[in-house]
């Protein structure tokens, strides 16, 4: 694929976040070669791809974290309702609220677990304590925490599992009222069950927001995705409709990869 345009098929919903163009260099490598997507308005979208190929590093330009990574130069655009993150007079603190992430691992903030989801809404000017009680137990019941925790919530979130734990920081991030949700892998530090439970909360999410995921597990990209991006040594190769990509590929390499035989 390398000197051609990535495939493109049609995907019918509207663009919720453009990428252009995008190159990113890390330590004077070429990571990210020429990126360009089209994120759809809601539903799915997973990165998928082989060890290394650049995933990360894309989610992490969709909010602009790569500006504090050390040896990192961006280029390109990214157009968040048709406004480029990385344009003059961007307020990135703006910009990140409309984007919850997830990590690989869960970082739940060092305070109880009811002041995890209350922090978000009191910094955003949410004083009124009957109101932060319910919206604590809103986005601990839109997370299927709120019967687990609801006698607890001014323990610790160490004293919750691993599962439990991210479930918590899906909480706190769904409480600023995200329109985006960002997933880097967040179920690789989980067991199947609790893999599961943030399976089906996506897919129940993804009505009402866009969820971007990467994900190296093709299984779980088969189950949650609306949309596939396949990146191949931080090039598109191929993306569209999940069905489409990972049942037809039109590319020799998505098929490779699909079939199991590069990993
Ligand atoms: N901070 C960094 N410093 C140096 N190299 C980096 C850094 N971050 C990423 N890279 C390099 O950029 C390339 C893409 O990494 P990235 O983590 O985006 O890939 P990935 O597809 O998410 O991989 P994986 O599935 O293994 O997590 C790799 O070669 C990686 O070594």
């Amino acid at each position: 694929m390398i000197g051609t345009a990535p495939l493109q098929r049609k995907v019918a919903q509207s663009t919720h976040v453009s990428v252009q163009n995008l190159n990113v260099h890390i330590d004077g490598r070429h990571i990210l070669k020429n990126v360009s997507i089209d994120i759809p308005d809601k539903g799915i979208t997973s990165f998928i791809g082989p060890s290394g190929c650049g995933k990360t590093t894309l989610l992490r330009a969709l909010n602009r974290l790569l500006d504090r990574q050390p040896k990192t130069e961006v280029s390109g655009q990214v157009l968040l309702d048709g406004q480029d993150i990385y344009g003059p007079g961007v307020e990135v603190t703006d910009m990140r609220r409309k984007m919850g992430l997830l990590s690989q691992r869960p970082f739940p903030l060092p305070m109880s677990i009811y002041d995890n989801i209350a922090y978000g809404p009191k910094i955003h000017g949410q004083r009124n304590k009957k109101e932060l009680d319910a919206l604590v137990e809103h986005y601990l019941r839109e997370t299927a925490l709120w019967d687990e925790v609801k006698d607890r919530l001014g323990a610790s979130p160490a004293t919750l599992s691993i599962g439990q734990q991210q479930r918590l920081c899906l909480a706190r991030g769904l409480a600023v009222e995200p329109e985006i949700i960002l997933g880097d892998e967040p179920t690789s530090a989980l067991d199947p069950v609790s893999t599961q439970r943030i399976e089906e909360l996506f897919l129940r999410l993804k009505d009402r927001y866009t969820i971007v995921l990467v994900t190296h597990i093709l299984r779980q990209a088969r189950r949650l995705s609306d949309t596939i991006v396949f990146l191949y040594m931080g090039e598109i190769i191929e993306y569209g409709p999940a069905e489409e990509v990972l049942l037809h590929p039109r590319e020799p390499l998505t098929r490779e990869y699909v079939k199991g035989f590069i990993s």
